[in-house]
Order: structure tokens, then sequence, then C-alpha cells
């Protein structure tokens, strides 16, 4: 088993529709046991089968806000009156375990991971055009207008940062799917 020091966690980020999902859908089939994700923190309470520690670390809104009060967060954020959030200790319990941590997490989340030291590696997967974007989103038909535009917006944001010198440690263009996944495989599989 590699030790935790050789598993730096895999930070992928990119535009909504850039193909994120696609690509680690495919790494996990063909890694079934190599990868993990965190798990997150959260003040909403447990459904019956959701299990503490396994499917979220439950905690109350006091307890969360002491933890975003020690900086033990990369990013949280509120949705429906409740907090969810990743820690730090939650990569790093991934690669206790001998996994390699993935962090799929946008561009603030990006910002936040370089401020620790979690010796990340850091992987932008990027849309062949900003029209190419806008058809694939159009296609996967989850988007209503509004949230289209925002997406946009914010694939434009990220694109900008993704072109400055050392944001990423590697870009992969997603074209065809193939070409772009064996780029993808190679470079989070390579190192690790
Ligand atoms: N190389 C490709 N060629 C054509 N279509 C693709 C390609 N890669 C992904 N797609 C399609 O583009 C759409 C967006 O891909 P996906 O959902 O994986 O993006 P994402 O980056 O995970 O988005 P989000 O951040 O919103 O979850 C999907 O419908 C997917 O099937």
């Amino acid at each position: 088993m590699a030790s935790a020091e050789q598993l730096r966690p895999v930070v992928v980020s990119g535009p909504s529709g850039s193909g994120k999902s696609t690509l680690l859908k495919r790494l996990f089939q063909d890694y079934p046991n190599k990868f993990g994700f965190s798990v997150s923190h959260t003040t909403r309470s447990p459904r019956p089968n959701e299990k503490d520690g396994v499917h979220y670390h439950f905690v109350s809104r006091e307890q969360f806000e002491e933890l975003i009060k020690q900086n033990k967060f990369i990013e949280y954020t509120e949705f429906s009156n409740n907090l969810y959030g990743t820690s730090i200790g939650a990569v790093r319990a991934v690669a206790d375990e001998g996994k390699c941590c993935i962090l799929d997490i946008e561009l603030q989340g990006v910002k936040s991971v370089k401020k620790t030291d979690l010796n990340a590696r850091f992987l932008f997967v990027a849309p062949p055009s900003l029209q190419v974007l806008e058809e694939r989103l159009r296609n996967r038909g989850t988007e209503s207008e509004d949230a289209m535009q925002a997406r946009l917006k914010a694939a434009k944001e990220e694109l900008a940062y993704a072109a400055e010198e050392g944001a990423h440690d590697r870009v992969i263009v997603n074209d065809n799917l193939d070409i772009a996944y064996e780029q993808f495989r190679k470079f989070i599989v390579d190192c690790n």
C-alpha cells in the first residue's frame, strides 16, 4: 500500500459541462479501489439509511461554525438552511486509508486547497470552446436558461484563471472523449 505522503490528493476542476463527471466515472470504473472522495460535514439531519462518518459527518450548527472559525474547511456552503463543507481532515483521511483523494471542486475551492499543506495536484478540464461548452450543457438538458447563463459566466472566470501561469499542473482539453480520458487517466494514475 502506498504511504499517505505518496497519495497526493488530485483536484479536478473545470467549468460546469466540461466533462469532469464523465471522465471521473470512467476512471472509477477502470480503478474501482484506488480512489476515494472525502466525507463532507453537514448540519442537516441524517436520513434513516445514512451513517455518521460514512455518508456525512453530521454535526450541529454550533460545531460547524466552530470548525469554520478554526479554518478547518476547504470550502463550505449553505443550501436549504443547512451548511455543507469539505474539511481538510476529511481529505487527509482518504490518504490514511490508502486511497488517492479526488476533489471535484470549483474555483474558490481550488484557491483554498492551495493555501493548505495538502500538497495536492491540480488538473483542469477545459472545453474545446465556450460554444461547445454551451452546446453540451444544452444537450445535457439539466439547466434552466438562468442557470445556463450563470454557468457560462463562471466558465469564463475559470478559463481566465486556468490561463494564468502555474494555476494548474495540467490542463486537458476535452474534445475527443477517448483522447481526453487517456490524458486524464495518465495524469492521475502516473504520479500516484
Ligand atoms: N468529449 C466529449 N464529447 C462530447 N460530449 C461530451 C464529452 N465529454 C462530456 N460530454 C457530455 O457533456 C455533458 C457535460 O459533461 P459532464 O456532466 O461530465 O460535465 P461536468 O464538468 O461534470 O459538469 P458539472 O460540473 O455541471 O457536474 C454531458 O452530457 C456529457 O455526456
